[in-house]
């Protein structure tokens, strides 16, 4: 499967051109990135683009299973942004699981500022996916 990854990912893709090329790491009981959003990923002036903030919860979450060696989509993601987050300055996104159930991992986010406050929280349901194939439709 990893044979086939084109590295196109707009989340952590090298490849990809308009991507966000993050890079994780695994620290003792969570995965984390640390983003430092540009002006193109502004909303309203001065702050990221909630969808910014979404996709790197999403990506995140997701990992945090993917990280297990075991493929895996989102099958829900809920977020709650407590405050804007301004471009220029580094926001460190990290996930943990809370629970499993069957093939349904239960993982929990959050990104944080410098100054250590929480921008925003997120909880996701990863679904472990059936076959070993990415779903083309
Ligand atoms: C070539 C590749 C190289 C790889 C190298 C990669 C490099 C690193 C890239 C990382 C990349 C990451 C990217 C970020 C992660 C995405 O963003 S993934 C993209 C967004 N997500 C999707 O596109 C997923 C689309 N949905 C699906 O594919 C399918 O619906 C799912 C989620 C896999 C589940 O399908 P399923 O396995 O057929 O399971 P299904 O029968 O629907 O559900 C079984 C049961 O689970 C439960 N369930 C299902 N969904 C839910 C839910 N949302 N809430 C509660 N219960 C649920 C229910 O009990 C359900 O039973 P019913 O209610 O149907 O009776």
């Amino acid at each position: 499967m990893i044979d086939q990854y084109d590295s196109m990912c707009f989340a952590c893709g090298k490849k990809n051109p308009i991507g966000l090329k993050l890079e994780f790491k695994k620290e003792s009981d969570c995965y984390c990135t640390v983003f430092v959003p540009r002006e193109e990923h502004q909303g309203y002036p001065g702050l990221i683009h909630g969808g910014i903030t979404a996709a790197i919860l999403d990506e995140v979450c997701a990992r945090s299973v993917f990280v297990e060696g075991i493929m895996a989509f989102t099958a829900s993601l809920n977020i709650r942004y407590r405050k804007g987050i301004p471009i220029g300055k580094p926001v460190t996104f990290s996930s943990r699981v809370v629970k499993k159930r069957g093939r349904m991992h239960e993982i929990e986010a959050r990104a944080v500022l410098e100054d250590g406050s929480v921008a925003a929280e997120a909880s996701a349901k990863i679904m472990e996916a059936l076959h070993q194939e990415v779903p083309i439709s």
